[in-house]
Parts: structure tokens; sequence; C-alpha cells
């Protein structure tokens, strides 16, 4: 049995809603698929999710939405007059969206995870309907009904182990079962919903729970490349990547899989296989537990922006135990999250996303790092990204490093941090942001 999931781009129109009922019945054992949202249908086309995003956000804020409701509907109304399908499921879904406003309308966060949750839901029930016109067996499976149980952090789930289980029952049914991604359940009922792009984790624990044979991901593009292809023309495609390549790749900015969606496949040791909509026949990307590095040790170069480091300096740091973990508690007691901690004798700094560390929250952390710990200096330096260079065969490969600092050096862009060691299959890079595409380019040119 194979798992696929289809992509917002995949699912965007009636024509893409083609192509995925021609690939899932041109194969038998593609038996569940898992769809995203309608995605953009071109470059300047806003995903379904953001529609829905400005939908909850009207209705909280009290203004009038009934624009964002008919931009919605219109998307579905387009699909199913493409498809020749009845109207009958439109008003389905139409009434579904006005029951969700009307249910959630003073509960802001639920509102939010429910109408987000809609576009997948709503896309699902569309999918297995069009099969059904086909003439085919389908059925649309609620993530309740199919046993996907989260915690409970709105846009934020996580799912609940005892969920595997209960997937298991997927397997005695019959026919294409059409799943939505993107949400799954709390105990409490409460529908939540992934991170964004979070209908490839519901793919993978689907992949998970029903033990398929592989976990097919389908988008717009032929394969996974090293390199983001908005950055570098035609990069090289890869064949093969390993589950520790591609998250660390994917959490570094290679969008086209969501790093939370290799753990469930990793643990049962499902492969995965990225692969085209628009060109099925080519053979995409497969991510699998090993892979021969010696001819390509490095795998790919991600790269993301909006970063700051929080540079602290005191003299004699180094005797002081217990330094690092008062900065960091107060680091935990503002929730924040942060990506490395790169430290010297008397210097320490903390990357951290920059969105996280704005107004009010910033100056209380300085003050609170300045009074409580007593340093000779604080401050944050903005604009700065992120630079991954991946790859299993890193470890035994002289002059991975040297090859990095040399391209640098060629490309005239500054290194402001390197953080290597702590990862056995990659090395980061920080640098000013304005140079990152420069440096990814000339990256590319040494190691590919
Ligand atoms: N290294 C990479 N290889 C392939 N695609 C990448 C890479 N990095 C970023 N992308 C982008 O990811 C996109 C596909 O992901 P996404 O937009 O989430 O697709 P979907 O609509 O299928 O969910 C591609 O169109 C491409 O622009
Ligand atoms: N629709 C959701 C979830 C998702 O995974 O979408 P996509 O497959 O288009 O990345 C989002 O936009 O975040």
């Amino acid at each position: 049995m194979k798992v696929a999931k289809f992509g917002g781009s995949s699912v965007a129109s009636a024509g893409q809603f083609r192509k995925v009922a021609h690939i899932v019945l041109s194969d038998e054992q593609r038996r569940i698929i898992v769809v995203s949202a309608p995605g953009k249908r071109f470059k300047e086309d806003i995903k379904m999710t953001d529609l829905l995003i400005q939908l909850a956000n009207k209705v909280t804020n009290g203004d009038s939405c009934d624009d964002v409701f008919t931009a919605v509907m219109e998307r579905y109304e387009e699909i199913a007059e493409g498809l020749e399908l009845s109207s009958e499921i439109i008003e389905k879904i139409k009434a579904d969206l006005k029951k969700i406003i009307d249910n959630y309308k003073n509960e802001p966060e639920r509102l939010m995870d429910a109408l987000k949750a809609s576009g997948e839901d709503n896309n699902a029930k569309l999918m297995a309907f069009y099969f059904n016109h086909l003439g085919h067996e389908a059925h649309y499976v609620n993530p309740k009904e199919a046993g996907i149980f989260v915690t409970d952090e709105p846009g934020n789930a996580q799912i609940l182990p005892e969920s595997y289980e209960k997937l298991k029952d997927l397997k005695k049914r019959t026919g294409i079962l059409v799943i939505p991604g993107f949400f799954g359940y709390s105990k409490t009922g409460h529908i939540v919903t992934f991170p964004r792009g979070g209908s490839d984790i519901t793919g993978s624990i689907v992949a998970a729970g029903v033990g398929a044979e592989v976990y097919e991901n389908f988008t717009d593009v032929d394969s996974i490349y090293c390199v983001n292809p908005s950055i570098v023309d035609n990069p090289r495609k890869l064949k093969e990547l390993t589950y520790r390549e591609m998250r660390e790749l994917s959490y570094s900015g290679f969008s086209v899989f969501h790093d939370e969606a290799l753990e469930p496949v990793y643990r049962a040791g499902i492969p995965v296989c990225v692969k085209n909509t628009n060109n099925p026949e080519a053979p995409g990307t497969w991510i699998v537990a090993e892979r021969d590095h010696k001819e390509q040790p490095i795998a790919g170069i991600a790269s993301d922006t909006g970063f700051c480091s929080i540079n602290i300096s005191k003299y004699l740091m180094n005797r002081e135990i217990g330094f690092g973990r008062k900065v960091l508690q107060i680091l935990e007691d503002e929730g924040i999250s942060y990506e490395h901690t790169p430290s010297g004798i008397d210097n320490m700094s903390i990357i951290l996303r920059a969105a996280q560390l704005e107004g009010e929250k910033e100056q209380r952390i300085i003050d609170r790092i300045q009074t409580e710990l007593n340093v000779d200096d604080i401050h944050v330096e903005r604009n700065l990204a992120l630079i991954m260079v991946v790859g299993e065969g890193m470890e035994q490969t002289v002059g991975v490093a040297a090859k990095a600092t040399m391209a640098f050096a060629k490309a005239n862009v500054n290194i402001e941090m390197i953080n290597q060691g702590s990862s056995e299959v990659s090395m980061m890079f920080g640098v000013k942001e304005e140079a990152v595409n420069r440096a990814v380019k000339a990256l590319y040119e040494v190691y590919f």
C-alpha cells in the first residue's frame, strides 16, 4: 500500500484535480491519499490557507468579511465547475464555513484553527466526490475518524503516539481513502492545525500508521534539488537523500518538504519519494535511511533569512559556572527558542529567529541579562541569514570547510559566524542577509 500526499500546487485547480486522479488511478497501490488546501495557480495567486487566515482575522476584528468569504468560495466553485460536479458539494462547503464562523466567532484561536483546517477538509471532500463522480469507490475520511489525535497547541499541534494504533484500521477499509492534511483533533475534540506546510506531516503520520511501502509526496518540481531553484538556475537534481540530511535541509530552508514530516516515516523505516504531479514519469527524489555518499559527500545547501544574534561579552565568563544556563533560562522564561549558541572564552552568542524578539520583549531580555548576569556588553545584531551545508560524507572528507571559506572569500562575503561539529552531517555559516544568495551561489560552484 502506498500513501500519496498531494500538495497545494497539485490540487489548486480542476486541471490539477484531473492529474491527481490520473496518478492515483494508474497504480492500485495508491490507496490512501492526503490532500492540501488549494495552493497557488500562478505566482501572484493567494493560497487558500492565506485567504482563510484573512477571513478568521476579519471575523475576529468584527470587520466585514463578505469579500474574502466570496474569494474562498470562488476557488471551490471554479474547481467544482471545471470538473462538472453537481452544485450540491459547493452548497455543503458554504454551509460548513458559515457554521464554523458561527460556532467560533467568540473564540479567536479556535476560529483560526477551524477555518485554516477547513481549507484541506473541504478540498478532501471535493476530491472524494470527484472520484465518485468518475465512478470509483472513494471515501472522505475525517482525521478524527482516522485517529489523528494531537496536542492542543493551536497552529502548532504535535501527534499523540496513541494515534498510530488506531490508524492501522485504515488498512481494512475499501476504496480510495481521501484524508485532509494539516490538522488533527485534541483529546477534548477540538480541531488543531499543524505548523504551516503541515499536510506533509499528516501524510507521514498516515504512512507510518498503516505501514505503507512508500510515502509519496507529490509537489510541483521533478525532484529535490541540491539548492533552492529560486536561487540557482537549474541546480543539480538529487536522486537520494538520507532522513538526517533531509531533516537538516528542510529545517534550514528547503521548503519542499516539512522538516517535522520526517520523524514518523523515519521511525517506521518507510522511504519517502518526492515526485512531480505535473510530470509523474520523472523518478523524483528518494529519502532513505542510508545512501552511498562517496561520489557526492555534500547533499545540499539550504539557506534562510530573518535571524538575529544576541551577542554577550563578559570578562572571565569562562570561570562563571552556570552562566550559559542562566542566559538560556531567561530566554525560556520569555518562551523563546534558539537555533545556535556559539561561544568563546568571554563571549556567547545566541542565534534565534528575529520575529521572536520584538518590541518590549527584546528590551526586557536585554535588561534582564544585563542586570542579572552583570555582563560587560550585550547587543543584538539583526538581518542575519543562516546557510547550512549538509552531507553524510562531510565527516570523512577533508577540505569541506576550506572550500566554503574560499568560496565566501571569492564572492566577497564576510562570514559572521561558523558552527561546525555539533551535527555530524552539517556545517552552519551566518552571513548578512544581503549577501546570502551570493554566498549560496558561490558554495554551489565549489561543491557541485
Ligand atoms: N531544494 C529544493 N528543491 C526543490 N524545491 C525547492 C527547494 N527549495 C525550495 N523549493 C521550493 O519548494 C516548492 C514546492 O514546495 P511547496 O510550495 O510546499 O509545494 P506543494 O504545493 O506541493 O506543497 C518548489 O516549487 C520550490 O520552489
Ligand atoms: N495548506 C497549508 C498546509 C500545507 O501543507 O500546504 P502545502 O501542501 O500547500 O504546503 C499551508 O498552506 O500551510
